[in-house]
């Protein structure tokens, strides 16, 4: 066709030049509840559909991950969240969540193409594509600077139709033809021109994806990058002193969301968008007496407190990404916080959680945010509503301190051996315990 990018051939894999046993057979893992396609050396557009690999909760909790840290992304309408932004931002611990399901990406992508050379992830990144996000017939390596690009893999964390309209994906040739994004799949396929490829526009809703890139090029392998920045950030923090998982912003304008000749900051709209505000975090003074000469913006990187409604919670929190990320907790273990106040609520009628709200109003922070285009934007499709209670809040609070601080620990744990090895995998207890002195 005639908007059809032509692209030089990128070269098959050299089928049988390199000593096989040095790698494991690659018996696909997990790849039990798949539905493959015919093996690939039949297509002339190698791509399968591999439904099912990615499991509901740990799309959950990529969510999670994506709503709490993501930034503008390089393309209008879209929000991203790379690992080196997760380093950079004080969370590297979140990249835990990220290395089994890269590993068994990997593992189905060396197995699929039959790959007898080593396979480097390039890329790995959680994208939304809000409304208005399309992208055009291309071939995924069509760029001088991606020519490094062998293969993709696209796992899809929501469902096309429940989550948002539009955003399917279509090839140009060859089968399957188009992809209807349902959570857990993940859809596999070279990065070259037999697989000319774009997805239709999103029309309503946020469509979540963590899209992975690979290359047989080890100069470009994402893991010593990343090795460099999670040493120089979560090696300097003293886990023994509190609160060292607590996110730090990035600069303001990464969060800056335009669209439309408007715009938001995309801290700001999710709360937004979940029925939250940021509050001063001193309960005295009014919108009157904010400091009028700084840019409002700012104090998203100062200590604030979250508003809903009326009330003001009675904890302060670092910075605005702080107060996100607690609040996008709360959502994903919102169903599981509900149940546990049921069950205490059967044994002992009356369990409280400390919580102490402020009846206040005229704190809350005077932030340039469109909130008609945040809600446009990342209103949720899903009207199906969580009755809102503080005091699952709060439990969800302390809940998240406890996550992030086994992650962290994790981190720190594990870091010394990716190190070593200059990779990053996930590290099974066997050698945790034969690394332990005795
Ligand atoms: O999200 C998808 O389904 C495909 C994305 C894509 O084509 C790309 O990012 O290059
Ligand atoms: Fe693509």
């Amino acid at each position: 066709s005639s908007n059809r990018q032509q692209q030089p051939w990128a070269s098959p894999p050299p089928q049988g030049v390199l000593p096989v046993g040095l790698r494991s057979p690659l018996a696909p893992p997990a790849m039990a509840s798949t539905t493959a396609s015919p093996p690939p050396a039949a297509g002339d557009h190698p791509r399968v559909l591999l439904r099912g690999l990615l499991s509901r909760e740990t799309c959950k909790e990529l969510e999670f991950v994506h709503r709490s840290c993501g930034a503008a992304g390089y393309r209008p309408s879209v929000v991203s969240t790379s690992l080196p932004h997760l380093a950079a931002t004080g969370c590297g611990h979140l990249l835990l969540p990220f290395v089994p399901v890269r590993e068994r990406l990997r593992d189905a992508v060396e197995s699929f193409f039959d790959c007898l050379f080593d396979v480097f992830i390039e890329f790995t990144g959680l994208i939304s594509w809000c409304k208005g996000a399309s992208i055009g017939w291309h071939s995924d390596d069509n760029k001088p600077y991606l020519r490094q690009r062998a293969f993709t893999a696209v796992c899809y964390l929501n469902n096309h139709g429940e989550d948002y309209k539009g955003g399917i994906l279509q090839f140009q040739d060859g089968d399957p033809s188009s992809i209807v994004p349902v959570a857990g799949d993940v859809v596999i396929y070279t990065a070259d021109n037999r697989n000319v490829h774009c997805v239709t526009e999103v029309t309503e809703g946020e469509r979540l994806t963590l899209t992975l890139w690979f290359t047989r090029d080890r100069a470009y392998n994402e893991d010593p990058k990343l090795l460099t920045f999670l040493s120089q950030t979560s090696l300097s923090c003293e886990p023994t002193k509190q609160k060292f998982y607590i996110p730090m912003p990035a600069s303001d304008n990464m969060y800056w969301f335009s669209c439309d000749q408007s715009g938001f900051d995309i801290r700001c709209a999710r709360v937004h968008v979940l029925g939250f505000s940021f509050h001063s975090s001193s309960g005295e003074y009014s919108t009157s007496v904010l400091p009028t000469e700084d840019d409002p913006v700012e104090l998203l990187g100062k200590q604030l407190r979250l508003g809903r409604g009326d009330d003001v919670f009675d904890k302060i929190f670092s910075n605005s990404l702080h107060a996100l990320q607690v609040v996008q907790f709360y959502y994903w273990k919102a169903p599981e916080l509900a149940a546990r106040r049921e069950q205490s609520a059967v044994g002992s009628r009356t369990v409280r959680y400390p919580v102490i709200i402020h009846h206040s109003r005229g704190t809350e922070l005077p932030l340039p945010c469109n909130h008609t285009l945040a809600q446009t934007i990342f209103g949720s499709v899903n009207t199906a509503e969580i009755a809102f209670k503080w005091n699952d809040f709060a439990l969800g609070v302390a809940m998240w301190e406890n996550y992030s601080e086994d992650l962290k620990k994790q981190l720190l744990t594990f870091l010394p051996f990716w190190l070593s090895n200059e990779s990053i995998f996930v590290v099974d207890s066997s050698e945790l315990q034969r690394a332990e002195p005795i």
